[in-house]
């Protein structure tokens, strides 16, 4: 049987794209879903996102990154919403469920997508590094020299070590500017570098809040696929009101046979 899917992109976070609203895709097929993000063997790309019915939401996300693991991803609610818009489920504005739960995202008139993130309440500070969880796990290490850093051999230590080795995390490298951040991220699931990553973004974005000592305001990361920007408030019990603000685009549909 032939399924269309669909490409779209987000600060060169990229994902394939499938509306699952008469399930036509098994989701369970986990080796069908690692062959799709396959970037030799497949279409390629940092995850697979299927948009299905759920009763009381405009539509459920399903997430798969690569190694067909599952979490939440911010970049890739993005790109569902622009989908959504696309297949005409909503119009500027989304009320979706996805991995961690229900979230909003407006749709501006330039075409960026506004995604709401659930609030942060633990905010975990070391030595030169923040563990914070946006939805997905990231660990945020100061870096100063993100140009010459080997993201995928650094990364690959802190996501494999004793703490981590288990459950995994993504691990964002960091360049905190004053009016901006500069980042870099080793992605779990991907097992690599990808271009953006939304919810490390989100996560480091809330770490030089905390560094700076802000209560309120956006700022704008630096990833290497492009910019995106993050508002927060800080509250007594961590952050909330946190937006995630970027593009999302199409970039090509095709047929999968399965
Ligand atoms: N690889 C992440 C999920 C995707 C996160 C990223 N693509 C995003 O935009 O948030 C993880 O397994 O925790």
């Amino acid at each position: 049987m032939k399924i269309p899917f669909f490409k779209y992109q987000g600060t060169g976070n990229d994902f394939v794209m499938i509306d699952n609203r008469i399930n036509l895709f098994d989701k369970t097929n986990i080796s069908a879903i690692q062959h799709l993000c396959d970037r030799r063997f497949g279409i390629g790309s940092d995850g697979l996102i299927l948009i299905e019915n759920l009763p009381d939401f405009d539509f459920n996300m399903v997430f798969f990154n690569p190694d067909g693991s599952q979490s939440f991803c911010g970049n890739g609610s993005r790109c569902a919403v622009a989908f959504a818009k696309f297949l005409g489920i909503i119009d500027n504005q989304a009320y979706f469920n996805s991995t961690d739960g229900e979230h909003e995202a407006w749709v501006s008139a330039n075409g960026d997508i506004s995604l709401k993130m659930h609030d942060v309440k633990l905010i975990e500070k070391g030595d030169g590094y923040y563990f914070i969880n946006t939805g997905s796990p990231h660990y945020i290490k100061e870096e100063t020299n993100l140009k010459e850093l080997d993201v995928v051999s650094e990364g690959r230590e802190i996501r494999y070590n004793d703490r981590f080795k288990e459950e995994g995390t993504n691990v964002n490298f960091v360049k905190y500017n004053q009016e901006s951040l500069d980042i870099r991220t080793y992605e779990r699931g991907v097992e690599g570098e990808t271009l953006s990553c939304g919810t490390g973004v989100t996560a480091a974005a809330l770490s030089w809040a905390d560094k700076f000592k802000l209560s309120a305001g956006k700022v704008d990361v630096n990833a290497q696929g492009g910019k995106l920007s993050v508002g927060f408030k800080r509250n007594e019990n961590g952050f909330n009101d946190i937006w995630l603000i970027g593009p999302a685009q199409y970039v090509f549909k095709g047929e999968i046979e399965v």
